[in-house]
């Protein structure tokens, strides 16, 4: 791992750095007629302190880029780095090359740097709401400040749910708690897969507002993979996927936008 300065590119918006850079990532599943590209030599930066929405057909590569950019999987090929801002007040940035990490090598780079919100919740069944949410700082990441954690509790309705198991929780209420568990370190890169997928439009929304709340006022990056255009259009960019590879970026998009682009997208499959 270095402390460097990234690489700046530059967008519509000015000069800004990145948070991860994907370079010709590259992934194969199967041989012969069973074979799927999910990754086809896929490059992208996804700037630091914003929100950005990933959309694209179902079996477009979506997941499989959100694992791999956040090390819970590895490409084939190409290369993944994440440029996170050292935690001791300095400002100083620090480059982590994913690439070439073992198994619990990027364990800790998560732990240190990276929430993950997974479709499926992935919940410790026999720990209460409060210890699956301080499950990555009892582990050995970096502990929640107390003000932020009871903004996020707060914020998501689980006050009076900390105590309760995952079986004791509804849907909603558990996907909740994986919310809280990615947000509440404040780690430099929060992933979502559908975080809104299982909530009605009331906790939805508050899921959505809570992301704009890490970008806009604590400056951390958020990439969502979401099927809802009204969730993309809440996001600053929407990178469409198609067929492994990046179609299109669109900044600051409508929901009627996003749509009738993703009608295109499923064409150009
Ligand atoms: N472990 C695996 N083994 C074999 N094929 C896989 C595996 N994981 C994903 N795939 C295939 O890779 C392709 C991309 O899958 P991925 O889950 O990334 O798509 P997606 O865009 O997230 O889809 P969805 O919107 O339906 O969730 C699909 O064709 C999928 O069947």
């Amino acid at each position: 791992m270095n402390t460097t300065e990234p690489t700046s590119s530059s967008s519509g918006q000015g000069t800004v750095r990145p948070a991860v850079r994907a370079t010709q990532l590259t992934k194969t599943y199967g041989t012969g007629e069973a074979i799927v590209h999910p990754l086809r030599r896929l490059s992208i930066d996804f700037p630091a302190g914003a929100f950005t929405a990933v959309m694209g057909p179902s079996g477009s590569g979506k997941s499989t880029l959100l694992h791999v950019l956040a090390g819970l999987d590895t490409a084939d090929d190409g290369r993944v780095q994440l440029f996170a801002q050292d935690r001791d007040g300095s400002g100083a940035v620090r480059e982590v090359e994913l690439t070439g990490l073992s198994e619990k090598e990027r364990t800790l780079v998560r732990r240190e740097h990276v929430g993950f919100i997974f479709q499926a919740y992935n919940l410790v069944p026999a720990m209460t709401a409060k210890e699956n949410i301080l499950l990555p700082s009892s582990l050995g990441g970096p502990a929640p400040e107390k003000h932020y954690y009871d903004l996020v509790i707060d914020r998501l309705g689980l006050a009076d749910r900390l105590h309760h198991r995952p079986f004791e929780l509804s849907g909603g209420q558990q996907q909740r708690v994986a919310v809280a568990r990615a947000l509440v370190s404040k780690p430099a890169v929060i992933f979502a897969d559908e975080p809104t997928g299982n909530l009605d439009s009331r906790a939805g929304a508050e899921v959505l507002s809570l992301l704009r709340t890490a970008v806009d006022e604590f400056g951390q990056t958020v990439i969502m993979v979401t099927h809802d255009v009204n969730s993309a259009a809440q996001a600053d960019r929407t990178v469409i996927l198609s067929d492994g590879r990046v179609l299109e970026t669109v900044t600051a998009p409508t929901a009627a936008q996003l749509a009738s682009k993703l009608v295109g997208s499923e064409g150009a499959r």
